[in-house]
């Protein structure tokens, strides 16, 4: 029988309702959670870890790094053959994409959570793990990056995302579907990834800003990121990544000061491209030497961005890194 490391992160899929707070907290242990996967020892030995309790709007870049360095030194064990990690569903995308960056084991890593907690009928968090833990056994889970398993199906990192704030067939990839499901135990791939990419980083840069455009948006955002010494900022841009006149202006000046740009768009689905050449069009912003963020969210640009400034600081080297595999 293969191990498979199941780490815990925290999130929903560890709370409960709290009878004097009548609210849900962070509350089961690490075995309690394993002892509701009904069957589980018959088909895996679980290494459990210990990482955190933490609610997935706790979680920051920075843990990212020390999950990713722990996962790392775990997966480095000759026994064990994969990893599950629990995570909270608000930024369980966030550091599934982180991961799939900076990971460099070609075990499979899956990363799953919850939507209800332990106290309410339905809790999904045995279920989602079993199929998380089916997936990390299966043999054509190896060199596949890192995975999201919800509600039986199988997504890329970079293009998932939490669609609903209740359902539990909230994680989507709007564009192309999941990469396959999970049927009872049987796991099967539908289509292959469009790319993985790796980064070959140790370190993060923290002054990243993110940004999102709206009608009449001006320059006061990106002018405090400029006096506070921001390395990068990311706009969530209009449609195909156009900015209002004065927020152009604003990349301007960010430019000027050497900050590295990323242009993504506001729409769920599909890329940015150079097509406008209006005042803040595409074309026109292209010429001040932005980054295309392709099809992106900007939560996640913003990590790839932190990723590429721990290690260059060139920005015409950053901007081809970062578009390498989206153009
Ligand atoms: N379903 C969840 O996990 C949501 C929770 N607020 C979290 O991200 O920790």
């Amino acid at each position: 029988m293969k191990t498979i490391a199941l780490i815990f992160t925290g999130g929903t899929i560890s709370m409960k309702v709290d009878e004097n707070l009548r609210s849900v907290i962070p509350a089961l242990s690490d075995e309690e959670i394993i002892s509701k996967i009904s069957g589980i020892n018959k088909k895996a030995n679980i290494y459990p870890y210990h990482f955190s309790k933490a609610p997935g709007p706790h979680i920051t870049p920075d843990i990212m790094l020390e999950l990713g360095n722990k996962i790392e030194e775990i997966l480095l064990k000759d026994d064990v053959e994969g990893a599950v990690v629990t995570h909270g569903t608000d930024t369980l995308e966030e550091t599934a994409y982180f991961l799939d960056l900076y990971l460099k084991t070609k075990k499979p890593v899956i990363v799953t959570g919850a939507m209800k907690n332990s106290s309410e009928l339905g809790y999904d968090g045995p279920a989602n793990l079993a199929a998380a833990i089916c997936t990390a056994l299966d043999d054509t889970s190896y060199n596949k990056g890192v995975l999201v398993v919800m509600n039986d199906h199988i997504y890329s990192p970079d293009e998932v995302m939490k669609t609903h704030t209740l359902s539990l067939d909230t994680f989507k990839s709007l564009e192309l579907g999941p990469l396959g499901i999970v049927d009872q135990d049987h796991v099967i791939y539908y289509r292959a990834r469009r790319t993985v990419t790796k980064i070959e980083s140790h370190k993060i840069e923290k002054k990243v800003g993110l940004i999102k455009c709206y009608s009449g948006i001006e320059d006061d955002y990106i002018d405090y990121c400029i006096q506070q010494n921001y390395k990068g900022i990311v706009v969530e841009a209009m449609g195909r990544g156009n900015v209002p006149p004065k927020m152009a202006l604003a990349i301007q000046k960010a430019i000027n000061h050497n900050i590295s740009v990323v242009i993504v768009s506001i729409c769920p689905s599909g890329r940015v491209l150079d097509t406008y050449g209006y005042e803040g069009g595409g074309s026109y912003l292209r010429k001040m030497g932005v980054i295309l963020g392709g099809n992106l969210s900007g939560q996640k640009a913003r990590l790839k961005l932190m990723l590429l400034l721990g290690i260059e600081n060139d920005t015409e080297r950053i901007k081809d890194k970062f578009e390498q595999d989206l153009y």
